[in-house]
């Protein structure tokens, strides 16, 4: 096994023991490109730099652009010792104004290693830019027992860089060219990710939240643009297309930095939000909805859009909740468009029947 040499760089000589502290800078750049999930791939990084520079803590923090309001910072993954796994759920639900971390603002837009205080004692802190294209920047924060050295600085710099390289590609194939939303393909995986939280919750942690009202739901939500073909043929393919490009920016304005939006193809787009309840999840299609509706687009003028909307239930395949959702959208445009239509509403008003299987659905209209 290979250990860190004297200056605490790069590993140079083996050493016995069960401990990764020796895995070797290699070892780390496979384990980091060897999953496509990113929050392993945010955990890959956080124990590379954890093993070869000695770091104490290290958090990984995203400044994310937040509609037309500020930008915030969201500690996007941390651990906070050795021996600890990694948490990679966004740690602040509502994250810190962007210039609450001044320093952090400094390194990122300076573009450079900005050494700070740390609580910790004996340690020394330092905060590194985490390059690539990452929308808005991140910022990675370590703590060391010693300062970080021209050596370690240079291992700390490659694998950023490799964890942005891999980033960038992870990002190429799971956008989609026109909006740079996510794609349909990549759609599956998290839902299926999330539904299998979904299940977990319900199991273990419901309680918990309940107990300290903090219950979340999974929605998904399909979306539809309004009388595109109208669009298209009044003002041409190319206002079309920008049409859908500013359309994927105002409805990812109106959402949480946190909610996947995703483009589907051609004028739909799927969003998988959690709120607490149907009301929540109601009031941010309803803000989506009116942003889209608010907006003057330069050449078409008023676009609008019609949303259905379904709760995630467990073991639910991304067909039958999107078949569901779907139902919403399609009532929605029956009835004047430019409005909000849950799949629970429907099958309350009897206007929808489900029978035993979820993707069993017959429609009275
Ligand atoms: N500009 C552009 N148009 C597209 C793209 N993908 C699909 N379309 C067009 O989007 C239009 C969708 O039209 P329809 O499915 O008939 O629906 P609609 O006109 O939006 O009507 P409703 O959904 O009933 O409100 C078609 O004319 C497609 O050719 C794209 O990437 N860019």
């Amino acid at each position: 096994m290979l250990t860190r040499g004297p200056e605490h760089g790069v590993p140079i000589a083996a050493q016995d023991g069960g401990s990764n502290t020796g895995s070797s800078a290699l070892d780390h750049v496979v384990e980091l490109t060897r999953s496509r999930d990113r929050a392993l791939v945010e955990s890959s990084l956080i124990s590379a730099l954890m093993d070869l520079l000695g770091a104490r803590e290290v958090t990984i923090w995203h400044l994310v652009p937040e509609g037309t309001g500020t930008p915030t910072w969201r500690r996007i993954a941390q651990r906070l010792a050795v021996d600890e796994p990694a948490s990679t759920r966004t740690v602040d639900a509502d994250g810190l104004p962007e210039d609450r971390l001044p320093e952090h603002l400094r390194c990122l837009r300076e573009d450079r290693a900005v050494a700070q205080p740390v609580a910790v004692d004996g340690c020394f802190g330092v905060l590194l830019p985490m390059g690539g294209e990452l929308e808005g920047g991140g910022v990675i924060e370590l703590v060391l027992p010693q300062p970080l050295d021209e050596r370690d600085g240079r291992v700390a710099t490659s694998m950023l860089r490799i964890h942005a390289n891999f980033m960038h590609l992870l990002d190429y194939s799971e956008r989609d060219t026109l909006t740079g939303l996510l794609n349909r393909k990549s759609f599956d995986e998290t839902f299926m990710k999330a539904t299998v939280l979904e299940a977990r919750r319900q199991y273990v942690e419901l309680a918990q939240e309940r107990r300290t009202g903090q219950e979340r739901h999974q929605f998904l939500g399909v979306i539809d643009v309004d009388h595109f073909k109208r669009v298209n043929d009044v003002h041409g393919h190319l206002i079309g297309d920008e049409v859908l490009v500013l359309v994927a920016r105002i409805m990812r304005g109106a959402l949480r930095s946190d909610d996947r939006l995703y483009r589907f193809g051609g004028e739909e787009f799927v969003v998988l939000l959690d709120a607490s309840d149907e009301t929540g999840a109601r009031a941010a299609f309803e803000r989506l909805r009116l942003a889209v509706a608010a907006y003057d687009f330069p050449r078409a003028g008023h676009v609008t859009v019609s949303v259905g909307y379904v709760d995630v239930r467990p073991g639910d395949t991304p067909q039958a909740a999107f078949s569901r959702a779907d139902q919403g959208v399609y009532h929605a445009k029956a009835h004047g468009r430019d409005r909000v239509v849950a799949y629970a509403e429907l099958v309350a008003a009897g206007v929808v029947v489900e029978s035993d299987g979820a993707n069993d659905i017959e429609l009275f209209e």
